[in-house]
């Protein structure tokens, strides 16, 4: 939690206006709104189909809103291709794990990395000076990543090799590689044993250090209590609730949502 950061929302980094989608009669969402003011660490929560994944979706591109507008960074998002989201600085993970498993971790990153390279066809193929110092600098630049995630040990081994909770922390590590201001983690410590868990959120710390904005989507309540600034609570595709952790946890409706559905959500 980034304790230097206040409540006030006057210096947002990503502001959801009104927010709806609909996938034919099913409304995922209905008119959402909230904001995430740079610095926060904000968590998204909510029972299971209550619409966190599609507002992930809309934000980063990959879904088109029914209603409503994204606007992150002073510039609204609609319309926008979610590589051309990603290259302004909002950079995602996704639920399911995306790493290339025949290739080794160290590769992983690498490609993240190319995704910034600025060589030509030509130039990458003759290997030029130029080239050759970027590849080093891509080099370094990946086992530093690996570092910080706490992955450097395993740089040469094959990504599909990696226990589950370590391709999460692969994936944040790709996901760094973009150099994000804005990064949306979707369910990162899904499939961490609790010691994972907890190494996890001290990652999230040193990543608020790097002033990256972060907003998570998390059905682990300890990590989200834990480490969010505010959580915002979707629930049928409304937000119901918007607060700090501590107000969050006493919510009546936010205790009835979670029991509704059981308390394996909870
Ligand atoms: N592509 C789609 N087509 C039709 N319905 C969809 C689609 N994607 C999501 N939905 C529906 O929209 C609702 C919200 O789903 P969503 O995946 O956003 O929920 P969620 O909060 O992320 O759930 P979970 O915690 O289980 O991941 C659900 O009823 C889901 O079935």
């Amino acid at each position: 939690m980034n304790a230097h950061v206040t409540a006030t929302q006057s210096d947002p980094i990503l502001t959801v206006s009104n927010l709806a989608v609909h996938f034919g009669g099913l409304v995922a969402i209905s008119d959402a709104s909230f904001s995430v003011a740079k610095g926060e660490v904000v968590s998204l929560i909510g029972p299971n189909g209550a619409g966190k994944t599609t507002a992930f979706n809309v934000i980063s591109g990959f879904l088109p809103a029914t209603h409503g507008e994204v606007i992150y960074n002073g510039r609204r998002m609609g319309g926008l291709k979610p590589h051309e989201i990603a290259d302004a600085g909002l950079v995602r993970t996704f639920q399911k794990t995306s790493v290339f498993g025949n290739n080794t971790v160290l590769d992983n990153l690498m490609i993240g990395l190319h995704r910034r390279g600025s060589g030509s066809v030509w130039e990458t193929l003759l290997l030029s000076p130029r080239i050759r110092r970027q590849e080093e600098e891509f080099r370094d630049e990946a086992l530093q990543l690996l570092e910080f995630v706490g992955l450097a040990h395993r740089s040469a081994e094959l990504a599909g090799s990696l226990a589950y909770g370590e391709q999460r922390l692969l994936e944040v590590a790709v996901a760094l590689a973009a150099d994000p201001t804005l990064l949306l983690l979707d369910e990162p410590a899904c499939g961490m044993n609790p010691t994972e868990a907890m190494a996890f959120r001290r990652l999230l710390a040193e990543i608020g250090k790097r002033d990256i904005t972060v907003l998570l989507v998390e059905h682990n309540m300890r990590m989200v209590m834990g480490v969010s600034d505010r959580v915002v609570v979707l629930n049928h595709g409304r937000i119901i609730a918007n607060g700090p952790p501590a107000e969050i946890q006493q919510n009546p409706q936010v205790i009835q949502a979670y029991l509704g559905h059981g308390p394996k959500h909870a």
